[in-house]
C-alpha cells in the first residue's frame, strides 16, 4: 500500500477534522477522496503530509511512518489553498521549489520549461506570479506538485479555480500521470471529474470514513430499469418477480432493480413470452452523485 492510515484522527482542540479514519491507497490507482463541506478532507491531507501533527492513530505513506524526509522527496502535493511568492517569476518559483525538495540545477534546469508547457504556462514563465490569475497561479501550483517527479502527488481541488477548458487539461494531465504510474490522492466536489479519473473512492462525512471501494464497484452494481407498458399483466409481473430483485408497479409503469445489466435481456424475454408491449424503456445506473447523497445526509447534513 502507498498510503495506509489506521483510526487517524486529527482534531482542533477537540473538534472538527478528521476521526478514527482507516483506509489504503494501493500503488498506481488514482483514489478520490469526496466529501461535505467541513468534512475533514483537507486535514486528512494535511495530517499525511505532515503539515499537521495528529491527535492519535497511525499513517504510512510509501511504507514509511508519516514524517519520513526520505518518503517527502517522492511526494507532490496541490494544496487548496494556493497562495505564492507574488514577487517571483513562475519560472523563479519552480526553480525555488525544485531547490526545496534538494534537486541539482542539473536534475531540475532541464525540465522547468517542458513543465510550464505542461500545464499549460507557455510564455507566461517570465511573467511574474503576482501577475497571474487564479487559475494560473493554480496551474503554476500543479508545476511545482510535478517538480520532483512524484511518485505519490495529493491534488487538494485542483481544478477550482479553472474554467471548464483548464479542467478538461488537466484532467486529461490526471489521465496521463496516471498511465505513467503515479498514484493520485484527490480531493475533489465535482463529482464528474472524479467519474472520469478515480479507480478507488472514499467518502468522510463529519469527520468520519463513511465508505470505500472501487468506483466500479460501488455504482455499477444495480441497474433500475424503468418499463411502460401498453396494458398491465398481472401474470407478467408475478413473473418478473421471480427474476428481479425488485418490482415497483405504478399504474403502467413497472420499475425494476437488477443485480447486474447482464440480466436486461432476461427481463425483455419474460416480456415477449407474456405477450406484453412495450412502449418505453429506460435504465438508469446507481451514479457517484446518488451514491455521495445517500453517503453525505444519512447523518443530518
Ligand atoms: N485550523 C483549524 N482550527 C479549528 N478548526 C479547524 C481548522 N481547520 C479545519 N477546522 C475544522 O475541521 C473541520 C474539517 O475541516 P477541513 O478543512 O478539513 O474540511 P474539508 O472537508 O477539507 O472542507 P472543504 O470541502 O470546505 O475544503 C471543519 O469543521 C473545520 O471547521
Amino acid at each position: 500500500m502507498i498510503i495506509e492510515t489506521k483510526n487517524l484522527t486529527k482534531q482542533y482542540s477537540g473538534k472538527g477534522g478528521c476521526k478514527g479514519i482507516s483506509l489504503s491507497v494501493s500503488e498506481g490507482r488514482t483514489f478520490g477522496f469526496l466529501g461535505p463541506n467541513g468534512a475533514g478532507k483537507s486535514t486528512f491531507v494535511k495530517t499525511l503530509l505532515g503539515l499537521l501533527k495528529p491527535t492519535s492513530g497511525e499513517a504510512y505513506l510509501l511504507g514509511k511512518p508519516i514524517g519520513d524526509i526520505k518518503v517527502r522527496e517522492k511526494v507532490g502535493y496541490l494544496p487548496e489553498l494556493f497562495r505564492y511568492h507574488d514577487f517571483l517569476t513562475g519560472e523563479q518559483l519552480l526553480k525555488y521549489h525544485a531547490e526545496l525538495y534538494g534537486l541539482g540545477k542539473s536534475e531540475y534546469l532541464p525540465k522547468i520549461g517542458g513543465l510550464i508547457d505542461l500545464v499549460g504556462l507557455t510564455g507566461k514563465s517570465e511573467q511574474k506570479v503576482g501577475t497571474y490569475s487564479k487559475g494560473m497561479q493554480q496551474r503554476i501550483g500543479l508545476a511545482i506538485a510535478l517538480v520532483n517527479d512524484p511518485k505519490l502527488l495529493f491534488l487538494d481541488e485542483p481544478t477550482s479555480a479553472l474554467d471548464p477548458l483548464g479542467r478538461k487539461e488537466v484532467r486529461d494531465l490526471m489521465l496521463d500521470l496516471k498511465s505513467q504510474g503515479i498514484t493520485i490522492f484527490l480531493n475533489s466536489h465535482l463529482l464528474s471529474e472524479v467519474e472520469a479519473v478515480c479507480d478507488d473512492i472514499a467518502i468522510i462525512n463529519n469527520s468520519e470514513l463513511v465508505i470505500q471501494d472501487s468506483l466500479a464497484a460501488l455504482t455499477q452494481k444495480e441497474v433500475h430499469l424503468e418499463i411502460t407498458l401498453k396494458d398491465q399483466l398481472l401474470a407478467l409481473k408475478q413473473a418478473l418477480r421471480s427474476y428481479c430483485q425488485e418490482v415497483v408497479e405504478q399504474e403502467k409503469k413497472l420499475n425494476i432493480t437488477l443485480k447486474d445489466e447482464k440480466e436486461i435481456t432476461q427481463i425483455l424475454k419474460v416480456i415477449i413470452e407474456h405477450q406484453g408491449e412495450i412502449l418505453d424503456i429506460a435504465t438508469k445506473k446507481k451514479s457517484l452523485e446518488d451514491l455521495f447523497l445517500a453517503c453525505t445526509q444519512k447523518k443530518g447534513n
